[in-house]
């Protein structure tokens, strides 16, 4: 089965997936930081018990897995994969988790919070992914009262997360509209209206690749559906500018675009050895070319897949083994090398 990032969707240029990100905690225990690891343990067991039916009525199965049964490199392949948060995916005490085969869905228990709900697909979905991600809060918390207080809304182990609990975000990618100067004042702007915007793999020039993230500042005194509307407010509106900067760089300097994507395929067709910045750069270059119809593959390819497969956990997972920095760089080339398909 395909997994969701593997799967393809043009349907707005410069989107490349959404995430509904909630989290709860169940009334009858202690917020995670403050239960040992047996409590921990019987909680997790209790919500995953309770949850068994969850994967028939999603009409997907979910299999359930601790977060200590995984090795090493598995945990920093989900974390490559988005599966898992940076603080999670370091976590020494419990954590279970219950995920969808294609790892679209995914709930974690007992990782900052008691429950983490987290839906990912690729494109502009905000809104149908908040109802799916609603739906399987109602599930729960009918089975589980969640810590809620009249006043503030939902309790949340960070203050970041009180009231809705609710991450809405979208990752796009900007790679002529960010080398603008007034890229910066851009997103101060879209601050002002509720939205942040950070690098994906870094920030500043460091995020190569140009892919941005897009969510919404703040949990508290806005509604769900409130904050969705925010979010992909802002991340049509970026997106759309992108596509006007791309469009006059078409106008004014068509030739000079073709040669560095032409460039691009090239170097990631037939290099030997590539780090993640320049597989990064590259890709970005033939992202946009794509889309901007400046170079045709012979089969429909997914640019983000490729983003996301080229980081140490992925490439020694193919590999099978560990790989030094010299290893993973020539991994990473005969990876991409293999994925790329043909010109048209
Ligand atoms: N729309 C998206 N598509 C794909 N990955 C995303 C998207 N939004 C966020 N991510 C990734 O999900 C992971 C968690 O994101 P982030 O650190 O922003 O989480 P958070 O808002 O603090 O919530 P959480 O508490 O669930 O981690 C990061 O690796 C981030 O890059």
């Amino acid at each position: 089965m395909l997994k969701w990032f593997e799967q393809t969707d043009s349907s707005r240029s410069g989107v490349i997936s959404s995430r509904i990100r909630l989290v709860r905690n169940w009334k009858e225990y202690k917020f995670p930081s403050k239960l040992d690891d047996k409590e921990s343990t019987e909680m997790i067991h209790r919500l995953e018990f309770g949850l068994k039916d969850l994967g028939e009525e999603l009409g997907k199965p979910m299999v359930f897995s601790m977060l200590d049964e995984l090795n090493e490199l598995d945990r920093v392949a989900f974390k490559e994969r988005r599966v898992l948060n940076s603080s999670i995916a370091a976590k020494k005490t419990p954590v279970g988790i219950l995920l969808s085969e294609n790892e679209d869905t995914e709930i974690v228990f007992n990782g900052d919070d008691h429950i983490r709900i987290q839906v990912l697909k690729t494109g502009l979905h905000l809104e149908e992914m908040w109802e799916q991600a609603s739906g399987i809060d109602d599930y729960m918390n009918e089975r589980f009262p969640y810590a809620f207080d009249d006043r503030y809304g939902y309790l949340t182990a960070f203050p970041t997360n009180v009231g809705t609990g609710l991450r809405a975000s979208v990752v796009v990618h900007l790679p002529m509209l960010s080398q603008g100067r007034k890229f910066s004042s851009l997103i101060g702007e879209m601050g002002r209206f509720g939205a942040a915007v950070r690098g994906v793999y870094g920030e500043g020039e460091d995020n190569f690749g140009a892919l941005y993230e897009v969510s919404n500042q703040k949990t508290l005194g806005q509604t769900e559906r409130e904050i969705i509307d925010t979010v992909t407010k802002a991340a049509i509106q970026l997106t759309n500018q992108e596509m006007q900067v791309r469009k006059l760089s078409l106008q004014r300097r068509k030739i000079e675009r073709e040669d560095e994507i032409y460039k691009s395929y090239g170097v990631l067709k037939y290099a030997r050895r590539l780090t993640s910045r320049d597989a990064m750069i590259f890709l970005s270059q033939m992202m946009a070319g794509l889309e901007d119809g400046l170079i045709h593959t012979k089969e429909e390819f997914n640019v983000y897949r490729l983003m996301l497969g080229i980081w140490p956990a992925n490439l020694q997972k193919i590999s099978d083994r560990p790989l030094n920095k010299e290893e993973l760089d020539m991994a990473r080339a005969e990876f991409i090398r293999e994925e790329l398909p043909e010109l048209n």
